[in-house]
Order: structure tokens, then C-alpha cells, then sequence
């Protein structure tokens, strides 16, 4: 079957449509979210890999929207899942509002980033701390931005905050491995885990205590589930900061998880200025339910933006499947 094939009506994708939602606060470098909805038999299906991304690494992300849209999640094991409110690079005052409004029991907070002083992450960590109060937990991720020295040090210096874990202090396994047997905070593998080889490699380099799973990156929920049963590790699910439709995976995924010891990072429609559904997946009481999530024609087309260039990412993705 051609790419374009597969992304025929015949195969069920009726409606391909792609999406433009802006950032409350800028992240990971972007201020604007995009990517494509495709309707199928199962249901809507999102396909949303960030723009450095090629069609090989993009292959996997098209993969979980084709089984979002054909084939469905497998059956759930809970009702809803607790979530953690995302604090990205913001000054104190606006972290506090985040975490103020965001009315979940666990923040996570983005530290490390590129241009910044460490200062402002130790003010962030504190303004979330009080805000969240003595009994809220708290998680950092550094996204692989420190050496070994500088994590061990700046974990330290936070865990004055009380730290729940932190999130990919450094780059490699081994760096990984080296943070974690040098301080006292469990450490979680994300970057390090996103290809298929990736997980036993963290097992066997006793590089993490957790480890962070995405559906798009990993290539679907079953996918997801069982890079999960392969390294044997806690996990904690986490958004790609995709519109509804795509949380609603990560929810499934964390649904069908055998165990959910943590809070997952899925809250992350507070992130963004509009959705695609009528009815966000926005948390109640620190909890999002599990469900699917319908496209609203209305809240789409507010947001809507021309699909020819998301129809060729998406056709590109599918042909590097495929070689
Ligand atoms: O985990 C969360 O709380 C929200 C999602 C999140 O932080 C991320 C989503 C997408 C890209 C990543 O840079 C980032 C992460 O590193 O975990
Ligand atoms: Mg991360």
C-alpha cells in the first residue's frame, strides 16, 4: 500500500484535518502547537510530531494515529487518572498562578533552560512550593540540560524543596546512571527512552528509577505498552502538549498501565489557548477522566489551518514506515 493509500477514505480516514492552537507560555522553544486530526472507524486520531522532527522519528507518531483512528485502545483499567499541573520557564508570580489554577496535587516545573540563571529555577521551584503547599509534590525536568556536577548539585540545592524525582537531569544513560547514584532523589528517563532498544538499555544501565512514556513518540498505546511491560520500571505518562484528541491516548495509555503509582503528565491543556473538542480534557480535582474525545466543528474551525502541508508530513511518515 502507497503512502497516499493510507491515508485514503477507503481506509476509513474520512476527514483529515489539521489545526494551528496557540501557547499560554512559550515551551520547549515553540509558541504554537500544530498538527493533524484523521477520523476513522475508531474514532479522531492526532498526528502532531514537533517540526525538527523527520519522517523517520515522525513514523512512529503517524503510527499512533492510525491505531487512535482504526483500531482503538485496549480496554481500561481505571476511571480517571491523576495528573500533574506543568509549570514551564516562568517567573515566580506566573509559576504561582499555574499551579493556583491548575488544581492538581502534583506540579511538575521545567528547569534548566537554555540562556537562564539557575537562580530562577531555585525561585521557581520555592514560588511553587508555597503554592502548592507542604502536602503537594513536586517533580523537575531538566530535559538532559545538565553535566553530571551541575545536576548533582542543582538536584541538591532543590531538594530543599522536597523533590518528588527528577526528570532527565543529563543527556546520556551513563550520566544518568552516574546523578542517580550520587544523590538521594529518584531519577526518570525520558528523552533516553524514546527508541525501541531504549528501554532495556535503561534497565540494564540502572540509569532511572522511573521512566517517562509519550504515545506519539513511542509509536501508540499498545506500542507504549509494551516498551513499559520491556523495562519493567514505574511509569509515568506524559503529554507531546497535544490537543484533546491526542491527551486522550495518553489517557488510555495510563488507563491500561497494570500499575499507576504516580501522577501522570497530561494536564497540559492548560497549556493551551483553545482546543478542538467541545468538552477539553481538563482535569477535575487533580483527576482527568478516561474517555475519547469527539472534534467540535466549531471549536476546529476557530483553529483550523490549511491540511495539504500536515497531509505530506503525514505521507512522508508513513513512507519511512514502510522502507
Ligand atoms: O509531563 C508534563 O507535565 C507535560 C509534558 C512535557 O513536559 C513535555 C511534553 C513534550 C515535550 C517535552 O519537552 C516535555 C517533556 O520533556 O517532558
Ligand atoms: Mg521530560
Amino acid at each position: 500500500m502507497t503512502a497516499e493509500e493510507r491515508l485514503d477514505p477507503e481506509r476509513g480516514s474520512a476527514e483529515r484535518r489539521a489545526f494551528a492552537i496557540g501557547l499560554r507560555n512559550r515551551f520547549r522553544g515553540i509558541t504554537v502547537r500544530e498538527g493533524l486530526l484523521v477520523r476513522g472507524p475508531a474514532g479522531w486520531g492526532e498526528f502532531s510530531p514537533f517540526a525538527e522532527y523527520g519522517p523517520r522519528e515522525s513514523s512512529r507518531w503517524w503510527a499512533a494515529c492510525l491505531e487512535a483512528a482504526h483500531q482503538g485502545w485496549p480496554e481500561p483499567l481505571r476511571e480517571r487518572i491523576p495528573v500533574n499541573v506543568t509549570v514551564p520557564a516562568v517567573g515566580p508570580e506566573r509559576a504561582t498562578e499555574i499551579v493556583a489554577s491548575g488544581g492538581c496535587a502534583t506540579a511538575k516545573v521545567k528547569v534548566a533552560e537554555k540562556g537562564r540563571d539557575w537562580r530562577e529555577d531555585v525561585d521557581r521551584v520555592e514560588a511553587v512550593r508555597a503554592a502548592i503547599g507542604p502536602e503537594g509534590r513536586i517533580r523537575v525536568d531538566a530535559n538532559g540540560a545538565w553535566d553530571v556536577d551541575t545536576a548533582v548539585r542543582m538536584i541538591r540545592e532543590l531538594d530543599r524543596f522536597d523533590l518528588e524525582y527528577v526528570e532527565q537531569p543529563s543527556a546520556t544513560l551513563e550520566e544518568l546512571g552516574e546523578v542517580r547514584r550520587r544523590v538521594d532523589v529518584p531519577v526518570a528517563a525520558d528523552e533516553s527512552i524514546r527508541r525501541a532498544e531504549d528501554p532495556l538499555r535503561v534497565r540494564a544501565a540502572e540509569a532511572a528509577d522511573i521512566v517517562v512514556l509519550k504515545v506519539q513518540p513511542l509509536g501508540g498505546v499498545r506500542a507504549a505498552l509494551r516498551v513499559a511491560e520491556a523495562c519493567g520500571l514505574p511509569v509515568v505518562v506524559s503529554s507531546a502538549v497535544e490537543s484533546s484528541v491526542g491527551l486522550a491516548a495518553g489517557v488510555a495509555l495510563a488507563a491500561a498501565l497494570p500499575e499507576l503509582p504516580y501522577a501522570c503528565g497530561l494536564a497540559t491543556m492548560q497549556m493551551l489557548t483553545a482546543d478542538v473538542a467541545a468538552e477539553p480534557l481538563t482535569p477535575v480535582d487533580g483527576y482527568l477522566p478516561v474517555r475519547r474525545v469527539e472534534v467540535d466543528e466549531r471549536s476546529l474551525e476557530a483553529v483550523e489551518i490549511d491540511a495539504a502541508p500536515w497531509l505530506a508530513r503525514a505521507a512522508a511518515a508513513a513512507e519511512a514506515a514502510n522502507a
